[in-house]
């Protein structure tokens, strides 16, 4: 069973719990992928886990485990709660900008989670719908994230009709939603308003 959260309040309000089953992530985290290259978490801009006091940095280089990567008994997941499963363990902080847009200029990612219990091989990811003026527009726009894409290696899932193109970002391997899915939303919300993305209320017109 996969949950989406079409409206960001909704998507915030199961942010909480998400928060609060941590520790079952980072303890996978500490005995898989201390060694891995390192990640930087609070390269993201605004930290959406900053009002939890999580922006932390993970340093591979460090031998020794960082106070809040100590494994900790894990806690049981209440299998009704969506949680996001993360790339290689690793939770992130989620950009407010991605869930919490101006709804006058773009609409928001829909973050996709599976409940805990689900055995769904439906990977978590972020899911939006441009809509520009014209199939000229929107062409520009797969132009643009296609040659990031090349550069950062790593690939959206979408479509495109006409001026809209709908846009997946999730990892595969880890499987879950990892740090290049966040960047590459952010810099399709870049370009798109660059482009002169159509804005909610004028889709409304
Ligand atoms: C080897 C190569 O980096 C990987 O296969 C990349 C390619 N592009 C990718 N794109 C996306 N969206 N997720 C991935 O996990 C991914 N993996």
């Amino acid at each position: 069973m996969v949950r989406q959260y079409a409206s960001p309040l909704r998507a915030l309000e199961i942010f909480a719990p998400i928060q609060r089953t941590r520790t079952t992530s980072v303890t996978s985290f500490s005995s898989r992928g201390l060694n891995r290259r390192p990640i930087v978490v609070s390269r993201l801009s605004e930290p959406f886990g900053s009002r939890f006091g999580n922006s932390k940095s993970i340093s591979s280089t460090s031998t020794a485990v960082p106070p809040h990567l100590t494994p900790k008994p894990p806690t049981k997941a209440d299998p009704k709660i969506p949680q996001i499963h993360w790339s290689d363990n690793i939770p992130l902080s989620l950009p407010p900008s991605l869930l919490l847009p101006n709804h006058r200029t773009h609409p928001p990612w829909t973050l996709t989670c599976s409940p805990p219990s689900s055995s769904s091989s439906h990977p978590d990811s972020l899911t939006r719908t441009f809509t520009f003026r014209t199939f000229t527009a929107a062409f520009r726009f797969m132009t643009l994230v296609a040659e990031h894409c090349k550069k950062r290696k790593h690939h959206p899932t979408w479509t495109n009709t006409y001026n809209e193109v709908t846009v997946t970002w999730t990892t595969h391997e880890p499987q879950g939603l990892g740090p290049k899915d966040v960047e590459m939303a952010q810099f399709c919300d870049d370009v798109s308003r660059e482009l002169g993305e159509r804005g909610v209320d004028e889709l409304s017109e």
